[in-house]
Formats: structure tokens, sequence, C-alpha cells
């Protein structure tokens, strides 16, 4: 197994109020003691209204995360945030390229790109979301699908190693039908040999690649088992208790 720090993002998307959130910040600052937070990046993104609260209340080493940002600093753009607000706030990360925002919301590889570009320049690390859609996996382009939107930041001056890729296909998402850890390796695996052909040798070794997309307590070691899976973006698992056993997949603590 490479030598790659092992991620586990809990994505909140548009839940919680603050009953809810102390109880999933109780089961995180429980579970998630430092013997094991050690060992683990985790990094929540909670929604934006919630962002201070949470980052006061966590006292167990995981971060915090924003899970959209623009892609200027400041200006007429309502109902947006920067990365400079985030960086402001005290946090480190945002989730960019999510499928909700490129499929809901109509974001295109280009704006992602543009935003990916200026959070870093901001001094926040991405958590960089592709993924193909079920018509597209039949279709055969699964490779296809996740190469465009990966190569949509290749050529710029990316910082590879504040970017973590979060390989999503779509069609697992908030579905209860997981990708396999074959063909969650299996992805994995090419993006990897896709980094190394176009990036770097060093780039494709080191940059983490982790996987979304149904992933629960039951599932999670398996999938956490495969040498190109360095850890989850969690949705739904991510408001249980089930967190922390997911957070804990790959370590023994
Ligand atoms: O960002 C997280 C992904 O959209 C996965 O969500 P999920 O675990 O509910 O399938």
């Amino acid at each position: 197994m490479a030598d790659r720090r092992f991620f586990v993002g809990g994505n909140w998307k548009m839940n919680g109020d603050f009953k809810s959130i102390d109880g999933i910040i109780a089961f995180i600052n429980s579970g998630c003691d430092g013997s094991c937070c050690d060992k683990v990046d985790v990094v929540v993104a909670p929604p934006a209204p919630y962002i201070t609260y949470v980052k006061e209340k966590i006292n167990c080493g995981a971060q915090v995360a924003a899970q959209n940002c623009y892609k200027v600093a400041k200006g007429a753009f309502t109902g947006e945030i920067s990365p400079e607000m985030i960086k402001d706030l005290g946090l480190n990360w945002v989730i960019l390229g999510h499928s909700e925002r490129r499929h809901v919301f109509g974001e295109t590889d280009q704006l992602i790109a543009d935003k990916t570009m200026h959070a870093l320049e901001a001094g926040i690390n991405v958590i960089f979301c592709i993924g193909e859609k079920l018509e597209e996996r039949e279709a055969g382009k699964t490779k296809e699908v996740n190469f465009r939107q990966l190569e949509a930041i290749f050529g710029k001056n990316v910082d590879w190693s504040r970017i973590v890729i979060a390989y999503e296909p779509v069609w697992a998402i908030g579905t209860g039908v997981t990708a396999s850890p074959e063909q969650a390796q299996e992805v994995h695996g090419w993006l990897r040999e896709f980094l190394k052909e176009k990036v770097s040798e060093q780039v494709a070794a080191s940059t983490r690649i982790i996987y979304g997309g149904s992933v629960t307590a039951e599932n999670c070691r398996e999938l956490g088992s495969q040498s190109d899976i360095d850890g989850f973006l969690v949705g739904g698992a991510s408001l249980k208790p089930d967190f922390v056993q997911i957070i804990k997949a790959r370590s023994c603590c």
C-alpha cells in the first residue's frame, strides 16, 4: 500500500439544524479521538450557516470544510461565498465539482476548474469531485467522462499536494448502490495512471484518490483495502455514528 495518508470527508450537504448537529459533533468528538485522528485526515463539511458553530465545537482534530465556493474574492455575486471568506473563517478545505453542483446547478468543467484554481491561490485545499452518470457508464464512457472532468485542471499551475480527488460515480450517490470494490479500484487505477501519464509519476504516487457513493460502516473496510482507494467522501452515513467506523476503516484504533 502506498504511503498516502487515509482521508475521510463527511459531506453533510443541505442537512442539519443546531439540535442534530450537536448530536453529530458529539459522536465525532467521542469517536474520533487522538489515536485515530492521528492516522487519518478527517474533514467535515457542514452547510455554510453552521460552519463557524461546527468549527468551535469540534475538539478532536477533525477539520471543517466548505461545500462550495465561487471563483473570485468578492463582489456582486448574491448567494456565493469566496475562498477568501473560507480562509477568513480559519478553514483550509472546500469541496468542488460535486455531482450535485454539476448536475443540479449546471456547473461546467471550466467553472469548476476556475473555482479550483482560485481556491488554491487563496490558500484553500480542494476536494475535487468527478464521476460518471449511470448512462455514461452503460455507454462505456466511464473512463472518458472521468478523464475529461479531471483534465480540466491539467496544464494549470496546480499544487497537487493540496488536492484530493474524489471519485464519486453519480449512480452510487445516495442510492444505496455502492460501486463494488473492484469497480471502484478499476477507476481509481485508471485515474492514477492518467495522472502519471499527463502530470508526473510523483503526483500520481502521492495524490490521494478517495471514493464516494453510498459508503457505509458495512462496506468501508473492503473498499478501503483496495490499493488505490485512499479514503472516502461520505454523504448520508456522515450524519450517523457510522461515520466513526468509516473513519477507522483502515486504521486499527
Ligand atoms: O459527497 C458525498 C457523496 O455525494 C456521497 O453521498 P452518499 O454517501 O450519501 O452516497
